[in-house]
């Protein structure tokens, strides 16, 4: 069946359409209530009750769509943004998809930046080593590779490569090492094209709709008993976003405090309360939330 033709008014976001960066874009836009392509062959999904339409595009690419203003925002990754050099710019930061952007070769036989002169190196990233190099007054040789760059050193392409590490599983296994500051931290984020120079009603919409999965998965909710005289030390301890909801028990000299804790502190955050003299400590998720 063909794809459907893009509606006229519709809010155009471009998706990664595989790699890294695909399956966690796809669950967030369907966590922020979006539909979602069911299946890898489907090139466009056309929302019309939500005016939003999904193109699913190679994550390097979609800066450029967004860039040239052919769709309004696009999930992306940062270095594919900055490699790009496409006039697009970040709007929000998505959490997921984090690597670091670094320089290996074997050990022992680079150990900085400035020993790069005359040197070869092979990258599927040229625009970032480039402007890298020229940073740090380096004249090396870029050689271009459209991925697998660690085995350019094996096969005597390139004396360096410069590529993305998430683990470092697989420099490990090409015998490498990273040397250098990283050339960059990297993550996925939502782009928008840097022209652009107010965002749309519907853009903000997106904007605030992802912000809430965001926050939603980032923080639990608390609620807990304490004695009304240390409602201040607990309240320091769990200080939300905002203030903590404290609301009277019905036993006298009590209070019920409400608040919502970054889920990384959780049980540390519960250790503490207890000490306090904190009890019936209760966590809930949050399913959804609009700040
Ligand atoms: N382990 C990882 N491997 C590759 N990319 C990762 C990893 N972790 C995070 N990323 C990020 O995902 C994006 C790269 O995605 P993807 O793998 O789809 O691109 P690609 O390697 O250029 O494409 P492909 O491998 O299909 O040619 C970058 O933003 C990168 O920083
Ligand atoms: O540090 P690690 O966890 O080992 O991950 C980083 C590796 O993963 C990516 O390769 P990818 O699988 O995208 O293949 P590619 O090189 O062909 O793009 C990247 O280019 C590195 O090679
Ligand atoms: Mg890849």
């Amino acid at each position: 069946m063909p794809t459907s033709e893009p509606t006229s008014d519709a809010l155009r976001v471009a998706m990664p359409n595989k790699g890294a960066l695909a399956e966690a874009s796809a669950n967030l836009m369907r966590e922020a209530g979006y539909r979602v392509r069911r299946e890898s062959k489907e090139l466009v999904v056309v929302d019309a009750e939500q005016q939003i339409e999904l193109f699913y595009l190679r994550p390097r690419d979609i800066a450029v769509y967004v860039g040239r203003g052919h769709l309004e925002v696009g999930i992306t990754g940062r270095d594919l943004l900055l490699d790009s050099e496409a006039p697009a710019v970040e709007v929000l930061q998505l959490g997921f998809g984090g690597s670091t952007f670094r320089y290996a070769a074997r050990a022992g036989q680079v150990s900085s930046v400035a020993d790069l002169d005359g040197k070869r190196i092979a990258t599927s990233f040229p625009g970032l080593v480039r402007k890298n190099l020229a940073d740090h007054g380096v004249d090396a040789s870029v050689v271009r590779l459209d991925g697998a760059v660690e085995t350019a050193v094996t096969l005597g392409v390139a004396d360096v490569i410069a590529d993305v590490v998430e683990t470092g599983t697989t420099l490990r296994n090409a015998g490498l090492e990273v040397f250098g500051d990283p050339i960059l931290q990297s993550e996925a984020v939502l782009i928008r094209p840097q022209d652009r120079a107010e965002t749309t009603p519907a853009v903000d919409v997106l904007v605030r709709r992802l912000q809430g999965v965001l926050t939603a998965n980032r923080y639990v909710m608390m609620d807990y008993d304490i004695r009304v005289e240390l409602v201040e030390q607990a309240c320091a301890l769990t200080p939300g976003l905002e203030s903590p909801t404290v609301s009277p028990l019905h036993r006298e000299g009590f209070v019920a405090v409400r608040s919502m804790v970054p889920r990384t502190a959780t049980n540390a955050v519960m250790d503490r309360l207890y000490e306090l003299g904190a009890r019936a400590i209760l966590v809930t998720e949050i399913a959804a939330c609009r700040l």
